[in-house]
């Protein structure tokens, strides 16, 4: 296993899709000027969040503008790029989703995620959002490999789904990234705990960038995170524009898989004859 040095871009997002990708790309470039070999976006990077905003900024991937930018940037500094997401259409069956794209050194599409939770919640006098009024759902996981480290995917409310990183871990990863969007009534109850809480369970790195918190709109939280197998607090982002980083190292999570062996002590005999779901 080899270290390296990880990215997350936790950028100012707004309505103009030209300045966003002109900011991830000014972002991307200093984060590989840092040393970073793998860098990530967060989620809607190059949009407004926001239900209403989801199918006038939709693209086909990887056909769009912004699936371009993505390849250039990855190519230019050549680096892993986790590219946030970005709203899809699919030309096939007229659907939208919330997708992650993967791009290698090369500029190549290695990966692509389509959330999976749709963040779809009701707190009365806070929050309301629901994505599943114009985004379907994905239905796939997917893992990518960055030399011999293998990556799981996840976005923002996928978070919240312990079985999602459970299975993350059991296909073999030692790292699971969350582009995401907290937001300001959810975040500061959940954010970090979430992060830390999948990170302990699982015994893998664990991170998560929002964007930088805007004026007006939709408020994300931002504190991006890069969460340790132990479940330490390596970064943490404020709520501004910034970069944070860390250095990844995979043997870290072997260490903590020996010293504390839950994964071969699990009752699996007892969880899966009480109750099946
Ligand atoms: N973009 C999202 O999925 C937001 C998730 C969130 O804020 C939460 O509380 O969960």
């Amino acid at each position: 296993m080899r270290c390296f040095r990880t990215a997350l871009i936790q950028m100012q997002v707004g309505a103009d899709l030209t300045k966003n990708l002109d900011n991830a790309a000014k972002h991307i470039a200093q984060a590989k000027e840092s040393g970073a070999e793998l860098i990530a976006l967060p989620e809607c990077f190059n949009s407004p969040y926001g239900v209403n905003f989801f199918k006038q900024y939709a693209e086909s991937v990887p056909q769009g503008r912004t699936c371009e930018a993505l390849s250039k940037a990855a190519r230019d500094h050549s680096v892993y790029l986790i590219g946030g997401t970005l709203p899809e259409i699919d030309k096939d069956n007229q659907k939208f989703y919330n997708t992650c794209t993967v791009w290698n050194p090369d500029g190549d599409l290695i990966a692509k995620f389509r959330k999976m939770h749709l963040f779809d919640i009701d707190i009365p006098g806070k929050i309301t959002f629901k994505e599943s009024d114009i985004l379907s759902a994905g239905n796939q996981p997917v893992t990518f490999d960055m030399h011999d480290v293998k990556i799981g995917l996840g976005v923002c409310y996928d978070l919240r789904f312990e079985e999602l990183a459970k299975l993350y871990r059991l296909l073999g990863c030692n790292m699971l990234v969350y582009p995401g969007a907290f937001n300001t009534t959810t975040g500061p109850m959940h954010f970090e705990l979430l992060q830390r809480a999948r990170a302990a369970d699982n015994q893998v790195f664990v991170c998560a960038v929002s964007p930088a918190r805007s004026a007006k709109g939709y408020r994300a939280y931002g504190y991006s995170q890069i969460t340790d197998p132990w479940g330490k607090v390596l970064a943490q982002a404020k709520e501004h524009e910034e970069i944070i980083y860390a250095d990844i190292d995979t043997a870290q999570c072997d260490a903590v898989r020996q010293q504390i062996p839950i994964f071969e002590q699990r009752r699996l005999d007892v969880y899966d004859t009480v109750k099946k779901v």
